[in-house]
């Protein structure tokens, strides 16, 4: 398994270009399979996930074909030819959004489930409600949702979700564009890449309005057609940049990147005293010198603070002089990551959902091990930081969500390579 080692101590200094959005992606490759004709993606990112959700629509009948570095055309098929295979779907929590699209396009679908993960239970309740409501007949056998239409085909209602689940939402969205009638969402996630996902049905003939609040409705259309369409920015992949500039207080001026989606995040790191340049499409972080602050963070749905920002800066606030507070309100198991960090030297105690940090006055470089995918990009922060050598192991969480993540901090100045 591959490993990542990082000599710490050089400031990130220079320009990086963010990548299309990870959970935008895979929320549209699903999407892709509502449309009848070819759809074209642009902005999409080259990292593990993608192309194992890419391998999953390709066993289905799927065509896909790289058409540049980052853009791609897919073809639905009009039958599905095979279900979603176990091999696959275990290494992809999203690989649940083929749910909602299987069932509106063909009627029928068998996805096993990814099960629990190492960042908390992740129940499908919700997405189930929104399915059954809609018509489906579902049943759980031997790890798999069977799932059928009811009658023909979905009708329009109403759904209310218990919590504003991203992945429910998502699910519950595609399966309505196809349903006879209207369906009304309530109290369903914000997060921009639902308005994405919306946006990109939407220019395929769907009828969604209200993405982006806390009601969506949506009118069902016959048939959707195929087009082309650009994915959102990584506003995480953006964000653990900004981080790791922090951290090392270093300046890096961060391209293609919506400033508007990282507001939780700039304002947190402006209480820590980093200094945050928004332009159009950019953002700049000063951080030569500073005196950073300590800060208390509590992750919540967009437009609260995002979770998948916790553990990175858990890792830039372990050498904040003071105590810091963060309370992680989405994901039980979110704080392993501070057990790595306290084995390069932080001093973090956690309490059920609370961890509290005492800046300690530096970090040093040893051997860990990422436990997610966020702990493993805190993990990288933290061996950016460090003193002397950091050695990453489990680095296959890192490529499921950061694009050519040595060859962009590189770029930056940091001395990181894989073994
Ligand atoms: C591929 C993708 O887009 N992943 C993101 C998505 O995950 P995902 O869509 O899985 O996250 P959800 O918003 O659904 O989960 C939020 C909370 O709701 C709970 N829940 C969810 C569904 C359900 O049926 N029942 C239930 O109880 C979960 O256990 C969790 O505690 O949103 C998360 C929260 O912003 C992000 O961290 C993930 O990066
Ligand atoms: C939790 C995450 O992703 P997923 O939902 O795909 O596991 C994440 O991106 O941090």
């Amino acid at each position: 398994m591959d490993k990542l080692i990082i000599e710490g101590g050089h400031p990130l200094r220079g320009k990086v270009r963010v990548s299309g959005a990870k959970n935008a992606s895979l929320a549209l490759l699903c999407g892709a399979l509502l449309a009848e004709d070819e759809v074209i993606l642009e902005n999409v990112p080259d990292i593990s996930d993608v192309r194992i959700i890419l391998e999953i629509i390709g066993t289905m009948g799927a065509k896909v074909r790289w058409l540049g570095e980052d853009i791609l055309s897919l073809k639905s098929p009009d039958q599905v030819v095979e279900e979603a295979p176990y091999n696959l779907v275990k290494q992809l929590r999203a690989s649940n959004l083929l749910l909602g699209p299987m069932l509106a396009r063909y009627g029928k679908a068998n996805v096993s489930l990814p099960g629990g993960c190492n960042i908390g239970v992740r129940p499908m309740d919700l997405h189930f409600k929104g399915l059954v409501a809609l018509g489906a007949d579902l049943s759980l056998e031997r790890g798999a949702v069977r799932g059928s239409c009811k009658s023909k085909g979905f009708k329009g209602t109403r759904v209310y979700l218990d919590f504003p689940s991203v992945g429910a939402t998502e699910n519950i969205m595609m399966a309505a564009v196809l349903a006879e009638g209207q369906t009304v969402i309530e109290n369903v996630a914000k997060e921009p890449e639902i308005v994405d996902l919306a946006n990109f049905l939407n220019s395929l003939g769907a009828r969604v309005r209200g993405a982006g609040t806390d009601l969506i409705k949506i009118e069902g259309v016959p048939r959707l057609k195929g087009g082309r369409y650009s994915i959102i920015p990584d506003r995480i992949e953006a964000g653990t940049f900004m981080v790791a500039a922090a951290a090392t207080r270093g300046d890096v001026l961060l391209e293609n990147v919506i400033p508007r989606h990282l507001e939780p995040l700039s304002a947190k790191l402006r209480e820590a005293n980093v200094e945050v340049i928004e332009g159009e499409d950019s953002i700049h972080i000063k951080a030569e010198g500073i005196e950073a602050r300590n800060i208390d963070i509590k992750t919540m749905p967009y437009p609260g603070f995002p979770t998948d920002m916790q553990s990175q800066m858990m890792a830039l606030l372990s050498t904040v002089p003071g105590t810091s507070i963060i309370i992680e309100n989405i994901f039980e198991n979110r704080f392993r990551v501070a057990d790595e960090l306290k084995r390069m030297g932080a001093n973090i105690k956690v309490e059920g959902r609370m961890a509290v940090i005492e800046g300690v006055p530096f970090l040093q470089g040893t051997q860990v091990k990422a436990s997610d995918l966020r702990a493993g990009a805190a993990l990288v922060i933290s061996g950016l930081m460090a003193r002397g050598e950091t050695e990453i192991g489990h680095i296959q969480f890192v490529d499921r969500g950061y694009a050519g993540i040595e060859q962009k901090l590189n770029h930056l100045g940091a001395c990181i390579r894989r073994a």
